[in-house]
C-alpha cells in the first residue's frame, strides 16, 4: 500500500494575515501600522509596493470564504488587524473593526469552517510605535488590552486563538536584520523586542483563561531547520547556535520558563547585550497553552565559519531545488524538526499554522499549471505525515497560503497562494495546486505514486 493517509479528524486548513490581504488600509476606521509607514518608505519593499489594497479582501472576504468552502477546509487561519480595532493602538474601540470581523467570523461559521484567529501577525499600530513600540513594556499593556477586548467581542465565536505570529521575525528580522518594519538593526533592541512579544503571548494567555475558559490559545513561532555538515564539534555548536536562536529562543522561554542559557551566554559575552527580564517575567510567559502553531518553510546544511554573522555559520548551498524565493526545498528538515520539537517539549499539540511554497506562475488560458507547489505539497505533507507516525502529536495542517498577496519586503512579486490574484483587478484563480489540496483534503491523504 503505497498510500499517504491521515486521520479523519486531522484538521485541513489555510492560512492568511491582515496586512498581506485586507487592503482597504484607510477604510473602516482602520488607524496606520508601522507597516504602511515601512511600507511607503522608498528602498523597504521590491516595486514600492504596499499593502494599501493587497487582496482586497476586506471587500471580498465572502469571495475569500466561498473558495475556502470549495477547497474543503476545516479551519481557517486569519489575523486581525490591531489598529482596526485600537486605531491608536490603545483608548477607544473602533467598533466599525470589530463589526468587520464579526461579518468574517460569521460567514465563516456559516459555511462550518473554524476561525483560527492570530491577534498579532505584524501590524503593529503606528501610534504605538511612535511611543516606544515593543521595545517599551507598555506595549505588552497595550496588547493586552486589545486581547481582552477581542476575547470578550467574540467569545463563543472564535475558539481557537493565535497570540504572536512568528515571533523570530517580528523582532530580530524587523529590529536586528532591519529586513522588517519597522527596519531597525539594534540587537540590544530586537533582543529586548523578543522578550516583550514573549511576554505580551504569557499576559494574553492569562487573559484569555479568565474571559473564555472554553477556547484554546497557542502561538505560532517560526521554525527554520539546519543541520551539520560534519559530525565535527564546531559545526555541531555552530548548528545549535543557529536552532537555537530561531527555536529554542522562543520555545524554551514558554515550555520550560527560561531562556537557553547556551546562547543567553553567548549573546552576553559575544554581543554584550542582555535579556530585560523581570521578576515574575518568566512566570507570565511560561503560562500553559493548548497547542503551538508550527511554521515551516525551508532549511539547510550549515558549518562553522569563524566571525561569519552573529553565530560563526555558514549555509551551505548543496544545489538543491529551491523555490522562487530562493529558499532551498528541503521536506527531510520537517520531519526532523517536529520530531526534535516533540523530543525537547513533549506531546504539546501542534498545528502546522504555515507551510508552502513560492513559486510565480502566472495565469494561461484561465489555468495555473503550478506543477512545483503540488510537488513541495507532498513532498511536505508526506513529512508531517512520517512525523505524526512517529508519535509527533500533530492535529492539523494549514497550508499558506490560500491566496497570493503581499509577502512583506518581497512586494507582491513573490507569490504563495492556491489561488492566483490579480492584483490589478483582484481576480483570484484557483491553481492546479488548489484543486490537488481539495482532493487531498477529501481522501484525507494521497497515494504516493500519483
Ligand atoms: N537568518 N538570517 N537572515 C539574514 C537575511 O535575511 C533575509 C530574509 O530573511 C527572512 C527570513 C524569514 C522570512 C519569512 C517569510 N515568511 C513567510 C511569512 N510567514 C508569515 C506569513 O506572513 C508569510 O508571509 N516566513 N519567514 C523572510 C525573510
Amino acid at each position: 500500500m503505497n498510500k499517504i493517509q491521515f486521520p479523519q479528524d486531522f484538521i485541513w486548513g489555510a492560512a492568511t494575515a491582515s496586512y498581506q490581504i485586507e487592503g482597504a488600509v484607510n477604510e473602516g476606521g482602520r488607524g496606520a501600522s508601522i507597516w504602511d509607514t515601512f511600507s511607503q518608505q522608498p528602498g523597504n519593499v521590491k516595486n514600492g509596493d504596499t499593502g494599501a489594497t493587497a487582496c482586497n479582501s476586506y471587500h471580498l472576504y465572502k469571495e475569500d470564504v466561498s473558495l475556502l468552502k470549495e477547497l474543503g477546509v476545516s479551519s481557517y487561519r486569519f489575523s486581525m488587524a490591531w489598529p482596526r480595532i485600537f486605531p491608536e493602538g490603545t483608548g477607544s474601540v473602533n467598533q466599525e473593526g470589530l463589526d468587520y470581523y464579526h461579518r468574517l467570523v460569521d460567514e465563516l461559521l456559516e459555511n462550518n469552517i473554524e476561525p483560527m484567529c492570530t491577534l498579532y501577525h505584524w501590524d503593529l499600530p503606528q501610534a504605538l510605535q511612535d511611543q516606544g513600540g515593543w521595545e517599551v513594556r507598555e506595549t505588552v499593556d497595550a496588547f493586552n488590552e486589545y486581547a481582552k477586548t477581542v476575547f470578550e467581542s467574540f467569545k463563543g465565536k472564535i475558539t481557537k486563538w493565535i497570540t504572536i505570529n512568528e515571533p523570530w521575525c517580528a523582532s530580530f528580522l524587523s529590529n536586528y536584520l532591519g529586513v522588517h518594519a519597522p527596519g531597525k538593526k539594534d540587537l540590544q533592541i530586537a533582543t529586548t523586542i523578543a522578550h516583550h512579544l514573549l511576554l505580551a503571548h504569557g499576559r494574553a494567555v492569562q487573559s484569555l483563561r479568565q474571559i473564555d475558559g472554553d477556547a484554546e490559545i497557542g502561538y505560532a513561532p517560526n521554525a527554520g531547520w539546519s543541520e551539520a555538515y560534519s559530525s565535527s564539534e564546531e559545526d555541531k555548536q555552530a548548528v545549535r547556535r543557529a536552532n537555537g536562536w530561531h527555536i529554542e529562543w522562543f520555545m524554551d522561554p514558554v515550555f520550560k520558563g527560561e531562556y537557553p542559557d547556551f546562547l543567553v551566554q553567548w549573546f552576553k559575552e559575544q554581543e554584550n547585550v542582555t535579556v530585560p527580564i523581570q521578576d515574575g517575567d518568566l512566570e507570565i510567559i511560561s503560562s500553559p497553552i493548548d497547542f503551538v502553531g508550527i511554521n515551516y518553510y525551508t532549511g539547510n546544511i550549515a558549518r562553522y565559519d569563524e566571525g561569519n554573522g552573529l553565530f560563526h555559520v555558514e549555509n551551505l548551498n548543496f544545489n538543491y531545488d529551491h523555490t522562487d524565493i530562493g529558499w532551498p526545498i528541503y521536506p527531510e528538515g520537517f520531519y526532523k524538526l517536529l520530531k526534535y520539537i516533540s523530543d525537547r517539549y513533549g506531546s504539546v499539540p501542534i498545528y502546522i499554522t504555515e507551510n508552502g511554497a513560492c513559486y510565480n506562475d502566472g495565469v494561461e488560458n484561465g489555468r495555473v499549471n503550478d506543477v512545483k507547489r503540488i510537488s513541495y505539497m507532498k513532498t511536505h505533507i508526506a513529512s508531517v505525515n512520517r512525523a505524526l507516525h512517529s508519535g509527533v502529536n500533530i492535529k492539523g495542517y494549514l497550508a499558506w497560503s490560500l491566496m497570493d498577496n503581499f509577502e512583506w519586503a518581497e512586494g507582491y512579486d513573490m507569490r504563495f497562494g492556491l489561488v492566483h490574484v490579480d492584483f490589478d483587478t483582484f481576480e483570484r484563480t484557483e491553481k492546479d495546486s488548489y484543486y490537488w489540496y481539495r482532493d487531498t483534503i477529501k481522501k484525507a491523504g494521497y497515494d504516493l505514486s500519483e
